[in-house]
């Protein structure tokens, strides 16, 4: 440490010394993004091979002669690269934006004044002041420390909170991981406060060096997967195309460099190159969409998983409940109620300092009751594996160590309990029994309870630890009113009719979470709980999972194996909570949903955050999700049947014909029309039948769909060339200018029949689709007849050509048409091919 960092320990840094160091040590990420320019990101799209080959051969067409010819080739690649490019990046910008809505915070020193500052912006040196809830943002140094207690379950993975006390000064570059003053990134912090100095940050960090030497990339996503494997599968086939035209070609004797540069431009006819802006349009789309109803989109292929999610986890407390819960009774054993036990749960909840729950909102907020005679000595902190927090407090000399938690755990704690008069009496076999009643007996009505309990404690004691959580005096118990939400049951209800299972994992007890989703109206099919979890190993679990959907009184490891045996069945997951006890699962889960007021670690975690916290939006958020889907799939099945079909029969002219069936300047030509035309494809509509079910990459789907459709678009594409050639014995530029018109117009309108299992008049595209798609083929038309016609190898079209494209066009539609009805009868009835359960 510098002295400089010694002189600002109080007050931090300056902005101007931060601003140094950020640029010094870089941002606070532990996989920091790269921030290139704009214009290398645009560069970097001219890296795709295809794309630089077409470059070089046609600089070598130009100083061989061609340079018009190369010129265009090279204006058609730049315009092409160009739009990709702009659509992508406008996209991602208005996807960050949103993100940055709900970017987790830490509060910092900064010029002597806490202020908030993104997590990425903080660097050694800063000092950050953290409490209840707060993330710790990177690793440092506790300068104070009140009762502050952390959970570092990330790093070592031990499930309780650990405190951090002072200790000695520590340094960056000598840490010491066991000092007791020492804090990690990624730890979230359960109770106190504390003032804590910075000192490494990122990838240095220790969680970032795990990471880092552990190089752990995300799984890929089933859909990621998916696009990959399609890509595979084209570049297969375009290999295996351009090697054949270029092996005729040469056979045949053909100019070299022209039958290169024909090979070279098919591949790029062929190449879906608009996938990835598809891709991340649509998604982009979706996601501004989603802000719209107030569910803000962190991660963008979170929305194609919600597309295919088929089983959503979600917690009890807040999603299915109103958040306002009430304190309802407070009452001793004998069911009387009792100002002593509210008096006890009143001090619990007023003097612990860890992220307060609704119950101890609710408990504080019932009457007003003076603890200023109390004194607080420590606390032991709540943790999800005791399911209960004690304080240590003292009044004139007299120290009391009260506990409040889960009755279940608290009653095995105590061996005596409190009788009205005040006095203790043991708590026999009866008295139990007697107390297990009125816990079950409240239950049954739907409250939640807490058992209240103390004990003495000796005036030399000065510290809780949870063994002093022993032979405890149960005073009674504290009753809440937790009411359903109005509107969850309804979201239940229409999740469930839209193929999603509806899972509740919660860790409260089954009784009162039975009586809810009773109010709800869920069935309840299978229940588990902790215990029974905790007795089984994965294999068992997996077997079980698919039939349960309530799982109670689970901890937040049981959480996360719940989660990952129904991933390890095939479903697509989602988690929505919101507690510390949620972090592992929202990392786990395919899509961690959180809300806006959730702890910190659970905000980071997830992938999507609900503004309000409502499923009803949930739920319209799985239906955009299948739209984005929906769409994305329109344009692989343009790409692999019409655009195929499109590109194979030209192969295949090339080895009939005396000549090139088309230039390579118009193939590139009819590639950029074609690919300017699929440009509102992320904005169209889709069909209700689509959105039904949850969709899922299905390459079986793609496969036959390109067996069916696209022969047809080759045969009828052979058929062209005939006529072209006997009833308007076209020499070689009419027969380049007529096909070019011909495969645009039945490249670009074959899209309406694509696009729809329905019959195309009863969907309705999106207007863009609709004039841009007709646009281009006018264009296409026009092109002839326009001065730039002979510098593209153009020659004007006699109008018989254009009563013969009507037909043709006609013919071809209705055939595609009938193709695919054929298809989805044979291959696909009505959302079929996507199954929900994979047992
Ligand atoms: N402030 C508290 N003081 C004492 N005990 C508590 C407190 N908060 C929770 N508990 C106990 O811990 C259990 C688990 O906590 P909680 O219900 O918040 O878990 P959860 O899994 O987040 O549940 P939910 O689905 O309701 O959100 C509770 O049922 C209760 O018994
Ligand atoms: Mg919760």
């Amino acid at each position: 440490m510098t002295s400089t960092d010694q002189a600002s320990l109080g007050q931090g840094l300056s902005s101007a010394e931060a601003a140094a160091r950020l640029n010094q040590f870089g941002p606070n990420q532990i996989r920091p993004k790269r921030q290139r320019l704009v214009i290398l990101e645009f560069l970097a799209r001219l890296r795709n091979p295809l794309v630089l080959i077409l470059l070089a051969a046609s600089g070598i067409s130009a100083v061989t002669g061609d340079a018009t010819g190369a010129c265009v080739i090279g204006l058609i690649v730049l315009a092409s690269v160009t739009l990709d490019f702009f659509q992508e990046h406008r996209a991602g910008q208005a996807a960050q934006r949103l993100a940055a809505q709900v970017e987790v915070v830490a509060t910092v020193l900064r010029d002597g004044t806490p202020c908030e500052v993104a997590l990425s912006r903080l660097v050694p040196g800063d000092v950050v002041l953290l409490s209840a809830g707060r993330l710790v943002p990177a690793d440092g140094m506790a300068l104070e420390a009140d009762d502050f207690f952390v959970n570092q379950a990330q790093l070592t993975g031990e499930p309780y909170p650990v405190e951090k006390r002072l200790g000695p000064t520590l340094q960056a570059h000598t840490w010491d991981a066991d000092a007791p003053n020492a804090v990690f990134m990624g730890s979230s912090v359960v109770s106190g406060s504390a003032r804590v100095l910075i000192l490494r940050t990122g990838p240095l960090t220790a969680l970032g060096q795990i990471a880092t030497s552990l190089e752990k990339q995300p799984p890929a996503t089933a859909f990621e997967r998916g696009t990959r494997q399609f890509g595979l599968l084209i570049m297969r086939l375009t290999f295996g195309m351009v090697l054949f035209v270029l092996l005729v070609n040469i056979a045949l004797h053909r100019p070299l460099l022209e039958s290169f540069l024909f090979a070279v431009a098919l591949a790029v006819g062929l190449t879906p190159e608009l996938l990835p802006m598809i891709v991340s349009v649509t998604l982009a789309r979706g996601a501004l969409r989603m802000a719209d109803k107030k569910v803000i989109v962190k991660r963008l292929s979170a929305m194609q998983d919600m597309g295919s999610m088929d089983v959503l986890c979600t917690d009890k407390t807040g999603t299915l409940t109103e958040a306002k819960i009430r304190l309802e009774r407070h009452i001793d054993a004998q069911s009387r109620d009792s100002a002593h036990v509210l008096e006890l749960a009143y001090l619990n909840s007023h003097f612990e300092s860890g992220l307060k729950s609704p119950l101890d909102d609710a408990i504080l907020q019932h009457d007003e009751i003076d603890a200023s005679g109390w004194n607080k000595l420590d606390e032991v902190p709540f943790d999800f594996e005791r399911r209960r927090v004690s304080v240590l407090v003292e009044r004139q000399g007299r120290r009391l160590l009260v506990v409040k938690g889960a009755p279940e755990d608290i009653l095995g704690l105590c061996t005596r309990y409190e009788q009205e008069d005040g006095s203790a009496a043991p708590l026999d076999g009866a008295a139990r029994a007697c107390i297990t009643a009125l816990f079950d007996s409240l239950g049954e009505e739907g409250l939640r309870v807490l058992a209240i309990a103390w004990r003495d404690m000796p005036p030399d004691h000065p510290h809780a630890v949870v063994t002093d959580e022993s032979a405890l005096i149960f005073a009674g118990f504290a009753a809440f009113l937790d009411p359903p939400k109005a509107s969850a049951g309804e979201a239940l209800a229409a999740m469930a009719a839209s193929g999603v299972a509806v899972k509740i994992v919660t860790g409260d007890n089954e009784r009162v979470t039975r009586h809810i989703c009773m109010q709800l109206g869920v069935p309840i099919h299978g229940v588990l709980t902790g215990k029974e979890i905790a007795a089984m190993n994965d294999d068992a679990l997996r077997a079980r999972v698919a039939d349960v959907n309530l799982f109670c009184r689970a901890n937040p490891a049981q959480k996360n194996r719940i989660l990952l045996a129904l991933k390890a069945r095939g479903h697509v997951v989602g988690y929505l909570g919101d507690g510390i006890n949620d972090a592992p699962s929202l990392h786990s889960a395919d899509i961690g949903i959180s809300v806006d007021s959730a702890v910190d670690v659970a905000k980071q975690a997830a992938a999507m955050i609900l503004l309000e916290n409502d499923l009803g939006v949930l739920h319209a958020g799985i239906l955009e999700g299948r739209r984005t889907f929906g769409n994305v799939m329109k344009y692989i099945m343009m790409a692999t049947s019409s655009n195929f079909g499109n590109m194979f029969s030209m192969a295949a002219a090339a080895l009939i014909l005396p000549f090139l069936p088309m230039l390579p300047l118009q193939i590139l030509l009819n590639n950029l029309l074609y690919d300017f035309s699929e440009l509102p494809l992320p904005l169209d509509n889709v069909d209700e039948e689509d959105l039904v079910r949850p969709r899922r990459w299905d390459m079986t789907f793609i496969r036959n769909f390109m067996l069916t459709i696209g022969p047809i678009s080759s045969l009828f594409d052979l058929l062209t060339f005939y006529l072209l050639m006997t009833l308007l014995k076209a020499d070689e530029t009419l027969f380049h200018t007529g096909w070019f018109v011909e495969s645009i117009a039945t490249q670009v309108l074959v899209i309406f029949v694509i696009r729809t299992r329905r019959n195309p008049l009863r969907s309705h595209p999106h207007p863009w689709l609709t004039w841009l798609s007709l646009g281009v083929v006018a264009l296409a038309m026009l092109l002839p007849f326009s001065p730039v016609a002979s510098g593209l190898g153009f020659v004007p079209l006699p109008l018989e050509f254009f009563g013969l494209l009507a037909v043709l066009l006609a013919v071809y539609l209705s055939l595609v048409e009938l193709g695919k009805r054929w298809f989805y009868r044979r291959y696909a009835a009505p959302a079929a091919n996507q199954s929900a359960e994979r047992h």
